[in-house]
């Protein structure tokens, strides 16, 4: 007897490689949402050994192909079914509501696949439409701006990383932060603290977890960061931790509203914050493409489910 046929196509999935300030993405192009992303194929490919390597995981489909595959329950508000959807995936292979840096990346690597033309791009999250613009592109180089909503303030709580307590802004980006602005904290004392350790949070206040930034106060309009993400670890930037950072630096400083850069390890990103919303415009890069070889489980359709 013939041994069955691996449930892959032979052929493998094909992929984009990318960063935003070194945070690092797989995107799979997947647009009719066909692709079982269940989590060990979201670790076996970010693994940065046996795997492609990223902290994350960006699926390209349609809203609707989404709805219909099952993936997600219904259409987060304000999201069409023919809107390009980013299905967000951390590299232990959890989901995530939002990810401000994938937002830009999959913006760019729409428009570098020709499925969208220049111009603002109406990108869908589990957290609503996040409209990013793509302010330059210049093949695999871009800088996108992209519409990051109203941050909401949540409260105040602590973390415990590395024996020492740090007080924070809760925000909800969408997905949950804490932001501990840090008194006499300057950028040569954050690269010493053990962000890469998870820290202890308070699981009462943040049921589902949370993304932990740890920065220094604001001078001159900058702040510099780091973040300890959930289902990812220390990663050089994070998009929506750094709106939440800007949000936290500027309420330290008796300010509501104002524009922030925010320095992390990989790079530098800019903030907005109006009072009714937020921006984060900052660089994309797309660094290879090519196709994921590992067997694949494909998602079972009536017609290719065997006779019994
Ligand atoms: N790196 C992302 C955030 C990704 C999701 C996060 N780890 C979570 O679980 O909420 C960003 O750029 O915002």
């Amino acid at each position: 007897m013939t041994p069955a046929p691996p449930t892959a196509t032979l052929d493998g999935l094909a992929f984009i490689k990318g960063h935003g300030t070194l945070n690092d993405f797989v995107v799979l192009p997947d647009d009719h949402a066909e692709v079982d992303l269940d989590e060990d194929l979201v670790r076996a490919v970010c693994d940065r050994r046996a795997g492609l390597g990223a902290d994350g995981v960006l699926r390209i489909a349609t809203a609707g192909a989404l709805v219909d595959q099952g993936v997600l329950a219904v259409l987060p508000e304000g999201v069409d079914a023919a809107d390009w959807f980013m299905d967000y995936r951390n590299a232990d292979g959890s989901i995530a509501e939002m990810c401000g840096n994938g937002v830009r990346v999959f913006a760019h690597a729409l428009v570098a696949t020709g499925r969208v033309g220049a111009g603002r791009i109406p990108v869908g999250t589990r957290s609503g439409p996040r409209p990013a613009d793509i302010l330059i592109h210049d093949g695999d180089q871009a800088v996108v701006r992209v519409d990051m909503g109203e941050p909401r303030l949540l409260g105040v709580s602590s973390v415990e990383l590395g024996g020492r307590v740090y007080a924070g802004l809760a925000v909800d980006m969408g997905n949950p932060h804490l932001a501990c602005v840090v008194p006499g904290l300057g950028a040569d004392g954050l690269r010493e603290l053990p962000v890469h350790e998870a820290p202890e949070f308070d699981t009462g206040f943040f049921p589902a977890g949370v993304n932990v930034e740890i920065a220094t106060p604001l001078t001159d309009g900058r702040v510099s960061m780091r973040v300890h993400e959930r289902g990812s670890g220390e990663t050089m930037s994070c998009g929506t931790g750094i709106v939440a950072t800007a949000v936290a630096a500027l309420a330290d400083a008796g300010q509501a509203t104002g524009d922030v850069v925010v320095s992390v390890p990989g790079g530098e990103v800019a903030v907005a914050l109006t009072g009714v919303g937020s921006t984060l415009t900052g660089p994309s890069v797309i660094v290879a493409e090519g196709r994921y070889r590992r067997p694949l489980p494909a998602r079972r359709t009536e017609a290719s489910r065997p006779e019994l």
